[in-house]
């Protein structure tokens, strides 16, 4: 199948949308050209008509990109979750228009899905560290993800319908480690006029049409009724609100982090916040600075209930008992909130 595309409207935005990074991961690359490696972006692919559109312009623009004295490499991984009768086959289908498109290496990962976090959760855990297996096997030094402007708009809306804050709220990030998510700008169905003009034939996942999963029911029903009430342009004035969220967040992060220098002890046994300290400090920056203090400490990450309940020990002081979390326990003692270690706490 050798592409030959038309320059339509909607092959020029796709294309356009995955230079910058592919521009920034040649960058990164030109800075250590001798690093062994076999491709320096990997595009990850399901074969739906996002990523193949994705993969499509990448191994158009990775020739066009300079990478130091040579052109950027561009390989795909397809993850197999084996969850689905047939589900080899959809692979090899996709690595083949993966091939047929100029892409190499293009790797297919059979993975084990568990039962962790629900079944949506445990195969999504499943496909990234598969792809990130990829990319260190490759030595790719990013891992492109096909979600589009839709695709956040629909998490941002699902984020709200369940009162969540600002970093659900705020939506996928762009770049996330070796994740990069060109495509957040582009609207779905300029995923799918690319594929048209560019005569690819997508799979078209029938669990992305089940009225059972939530977000099928906000892609379908939800968002259509939300422009026909509200006016077009739903969809990407939620992907503005989340970018807001997104600087205004990482604004307060940054003085949370900085908070965390000054407030923070660090002992055998754990790691220590002033009392005095946390009072001084707003409610967002003082969630933060406990999120802060027991993700970095013992690598749990809070809920919002979690969090508050150890605030309380600040903000509710009536000479309570410690307050429990998984493998943590936070005591207040002498004006200071000590975070240690369950077993450290129930020998003392
Ligand atoms: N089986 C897979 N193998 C490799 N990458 C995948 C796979 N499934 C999803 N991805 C990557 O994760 C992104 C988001 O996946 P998600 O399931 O949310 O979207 P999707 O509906 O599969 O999108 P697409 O239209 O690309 O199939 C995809 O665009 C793709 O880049």
């Amino acid at each position: 199948m050798p592409l030959r595309p038309r320059l339509t409207p909607a092959v020029a935005d796709v294309r356009r949308a995955v230079r910058d990074t592919l521009a920034a991961t040649a960058a990164e690359r030109a800075q250590d050209p001798v690093a062994p490696s076999t491709a320096d972006v990997l595009v990850a692919l399901s074969g739906g008509p996002d990523s193949l559109a994705l993969a499509a312009a990448v191994a158009f623009e990775a020739p066009r990109t300079a990478a130091g004295s040579t052109p950027l490499r561009a390989g795909a991984v397809v993850v197999d979750h084996g969850l689905q009768e047939g589900s080899a086959e959809v692979a090899e289908r996709a690595a083949e228009q993966a091939r047929a498109l100029g892409l190499e290496p293009v790797l297919v990962r059979r993975v084990v899905v568990g039962s962790e976090g629900g079944p949506e959760g445990a195969a999504r855990a499943a496909r990234y560290a598969a792809l990130e297996a990829a990319a260190l096997e490759t030595g790719a030094l990013a891992i492109l993800l096909a979600h589009t402007l839709d695709d956040q708009a629909e998490t941002v809306l699902l984020g709200l319908a369940r009162g969540s804050g600002p970093t659900s709220l705020q939506g996928m990030e762009p770049r996330a480690g070796l994740f990069a998510r060109p495509l957040l700008g582009v609207r779905r169905e300029t995923t799918h006029a690319f594929c048209a003009d560019s005569g690819l034939d997508a799979w078209h996942d029938p669990q992305n049409r089940d009225p059972a999963f939530r977000r099928v029911r906000v892609r379908e029903t939800v968002l259509p009724l939300l422009e026909r009430e509200l006016g077009p342009g739903i969809a990407e004035a939620l992907v503005r609100t989340a970018d807001q969220l997104r600087e205004d967040s990482e604004a307060l992060d940054h003085f949370a982090e900085e908070q965390a220098e000054e407030l923070a002890d660090h002992a055998e046994a754990g790691i220590s916040l002033s009392v005095r300290g946390l009072e001084a400090n707003p409610a967002a920056l003082r969630q933060r600075l406990i999120r802060l203090a027991v993700e970095g400490e013992f690598g749990l990450t809070l809920s919002r209930r979690q969090t508050l309940d150890v605030a309380r020990l600040v903000t509710d002081w009536h000479g309570q008992g410690p307050v429990s979390l998984p493998g943590v326990t936070v005591v207040r003692r002498g004006g200071v909130l000590h975070f240690e270690a369950a077993a450290t706490l129930a020998t003392d």
